[in-house]
């Protein structure tokens, strides 16, 4: 393979992800521009008649607002209606709408509108993180609107800017190795030979021979971990090594609970240790080690503390303030303070950080001011099939480490790309960005790279019955994937509660084939946005009779005994998700439904897999992704029940095909009737 050129490639990463940026962009803009705002309220983006009910100062001397639904129109109302904001998301605060606005006054509020990070959310509370420090809250009833979110785009941007400019001298071996510019060393055996004094007995071989190689591996390692393979798990006894060795690393991932994860497990080790990032966004668990707690419970924090207490008072006495001069003194003041307060926090920040052997953070997160000037030796990225290449790249240059070590599983699905779908890509002729695209990921390009050579699977899975395990294992993972002990032989009828034996819960895999062309699929276009206008409120598929079938198959499972918590329904269609909520949703009290995408590193009891289509082209659309398939079939530990038309399906791809093979061949096939299930619904 030949070398890359950093700055060709740099640049082609920049225009892709200007592309990215314009398609979520667009996406958001349409939505909000198109929707009135109880549309976008429904839809799960907005939040209405809210009123602020408190304000104070967060880290970094940010101004937080506490909002609840405003009283005046709520009455005794306090819980928020479902909405879809989550912690981290951008979000633009203003006043609200009255419905009939015109247009162009809609478009005047919105210009006022103050944009900000959600920081926390509760039943009755959404804590936002203001962009600016002096901005005047409008006193009426104010709503929330997510936004699209550029600040990861702009880290990614300053980074491979960055690459782009960088003179070749100062290319690092560890980056002409990720360019292919220098081949990377291969790990001799004799490194592989020697024993290591294991911190955690519980290590299977593969996990043992994992960590031996990438201790061993110079500049770059892969850890290939299939589903419930023990990738957390071996990451753990990785870094406890490195420390062992007295290295300082810096320990990513593209979510804050892939990096939670890992602080929750290595906590019980008391590794010196801080997990960078907003605490509102962090797992209870993971608090005592944040940099934000640390900084208010340390030495150096009680001077901060004071500062923050006279903010937080002045903030109180602008919302009582009415006159105008006497809020801009008040402001003026706020000024001072936060510029003193900033500073002294710094130098605290500053030296809890480096005093931490293992920092934490996400991969943009670790771009931010707090790990300026830090050097740490080795950069550890969980989930990295998970992330964009150019978020890695975040870490790699701010830390300046010499290694690398990926781990993560390029056989279930990459980051989500809207670009590659989007409208305008489709109207504009493709820039010719050679075969570089955005949901190429390191992991993948490594080995491309290096194959093998840079890289160890693990091989036991602790999650799944044999019978499950059988066909990703034989059709993705060469054969090696093997169900450890504990786990190969569990079925639902051995759940520690009491559980009936039927048909169903001594069977790992059932198969419910709709093949006749009476289960047919359905088109929806969505709520009431124009077709194509958007991807959240658009198209989808559905099929409403396998979605019959689906809840006769719950009902089965409920009635033998199991509970719903542990069962889950997942399909690549929202058109389906929905018709399966209306269906199971209150019937069956804690069962969880759920895209396949966003099921993705979860495991239940028993999961049903509803394929939705069924159609006499043989068109499969988001099944023909072997790689979602793979994340679908790998979520249950003890049942499996695929419902999906094997005549569509089958037909959809040279894996889809081989897997409804290994179905009729394998699963308790079951054939519905259709006057049974017509009889039922
Ligand atoms: N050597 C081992 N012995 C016993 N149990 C193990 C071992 N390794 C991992 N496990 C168990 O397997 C499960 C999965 O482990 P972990 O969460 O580390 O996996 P993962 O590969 O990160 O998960 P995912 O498949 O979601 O990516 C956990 O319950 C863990 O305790």
């Amino acid at each position: 393979m030949a070398p890359i050129d950093v700055p060709s490639f740099a640049d082609k990463q920049l225009r892709l992800l200007a592309a990215e940026l314009n398609a979520e962009l667009e996406e958001t803009a349409l939505l909000t521009a198109t929707h009135a705002p109880s549309t976008l309220a429904r839809a799960g983006l907005a939040v209405l008649n809210l009123a602020v009910s408190a304000q104070r100062t967060g880290l970094g001397g940010k101004s937080l607002v506490e909002l609840s639904l405003d009283p005046a129109i709520a009455g005794t109302e306090t819980q928020l209606p479902e909405h879809g904001l989550r912690v981290g998301d951008i979000v633009g605060v203003s006043e609200q709408p009255k419905g009939a606005e015109k247009k162009k006054e809609r478009q005047d509020m919105e210009k006022k509108q103050i944009q900000g990070v959600v920081v926390k959310v509760l039943r009755e509370i959404i804590v936002v993180a203001l962009d600016k420090d002096e901005v005047d809250i409008p006193g009426g009833k104010l709503w929330l609107v997510k936004l699209a979110n550029d600040v990861t785009y702009k880290r990614m941007n300053q980074v491979m800017t960055k690459l782009l400019k960088m003179p070749e001298s100062e290319h690092s071996t560890l980056m002409r190795v990720l360019f292919g510019q220098s081949l990377a060393v291969s790990v001799q055996p004799r490194d592989l030979a020697k024993d290591l004094e294991w911190l955690d007995p519980s290590l299977n071989d593969s996990q043992k021979e994992a960590i031996k190689f990438a201790l061993a591996s110079p500049e770059v390692a892969l850890i290939h971990g299939p589903p419930g393979t023990g990738k957390t798990h071996t990451l753990i006894e990785l870094i406890r090594q490195c420390l062992k060795q007295d290295l300082r690393l810096l320990v990513c991932g593209p979510s804050n609970i892939s990096v939670d994860n890992i602080v929750e497990r290595l906590s019980p080790h008391k590794v010196p240790m801080v997990r960078l990032g907003h605490p509102a966004r962090l797992l209870p668990g993971v608090l005592n080690h944040s940099l934000d707690i640390l900084t208010r419970t340390s030495d150096a924090a009680a001077l901060v503390k004071d500062i923050r207490n006279e903010m937080d008072a002045k903030q109180a006495s602008i919302r009582k303030t009415r006159n105008g001069r006497e809020r801009k003194a008040i402001y003026g003041e706020i000024k001072e303070l936060r510029k003193d307060y900033r500073q002294r926090e710094a130098s605290c920040v500053d030296s809890l950080v480096r005093e931490s052997k293992v920092v934490l953070a996400t991969l943009h997160g670790s771009g931010g001011f707090y790990l300026k000037n830090q050097k740490f030796d080795i950069v550890v990225v969980d989930e990295a099939s998970q992330a964009l290449e150019a978020q890695c790249w975040v870490p790699l240059l701010t830390s300046g480490a010499s290694k690398l070590i990926l781990a993560g599983d390029h056989l279930q699905l990459p980051p989500t790309i809207k670009s590659s779908n989007s409208k305008s890509n489709k109207s504009k002729p493709k820039a010719d960005l050679g075969d570089v695209s955005l949901e190429t990921t390191l992991f993948d390009r490594m080995l491309d790279l290096y194959g093998d050579d840079v890289k160890r699977m693990l091989t036991i899975q602790y999650r799944m019955h044999e019978k499950i395990n059988a066909f990703p294992s034989a059709a993705l993972y060469e054969s090696k994937l093997k169900a450890a002990e504990g786990v190969k032989a569990r079925l639902l009828k051995d759940l520690p509660y009491d559980v009936e034996e039927t048909e169903d819960t001594t069977e790992p895999v059932v198969f419910w084939d709709t093949q006749g062309g009476e289960f047919y699929e359905k088109t929806d276009d969505g709520d009431d946005a124009p077709k194509s206008k958007s991807s959240l409120l658009g198209e989808s598929k559905s099929n409403e009779l396998e979605a019959a079938i689906v809840k006769k198959h719950v009902q089965s499972l409920v009635d033998a005994g199991v509970k719903a918590e542990d069962i889950a329904v997942v399909t690549p269609y929202n058109g389906q998700l929905a018709v399966l909520s209306q269906l199971l949703k209150e019937k069956f009290v804690g069962i969880e439904l759920g895209s396949i995408d966003g099921f993705q590193g979860r495991e239940k009891e028993a999961v049903v897999v509803s394929l939705v289509r069924s159609n006499a082209e043989h068109e499969v659309g988001f099944l023909a992704e072997k790689r979602r398939l793979n994340v679908a079939m790998t979520r249950p530990k003890r049942h499996l029940c695929v419902v999906g038309d094997s005549e569509t399906v089958g037909r959809g791809s040279k894996f889809l095909k081989s897997w409804m093979e290994f179905l009729e061949e394998n699963a308790d096939l079951r054939y519905p009737d259709l006057d049974d299930v017509l009889r039922e619904e």
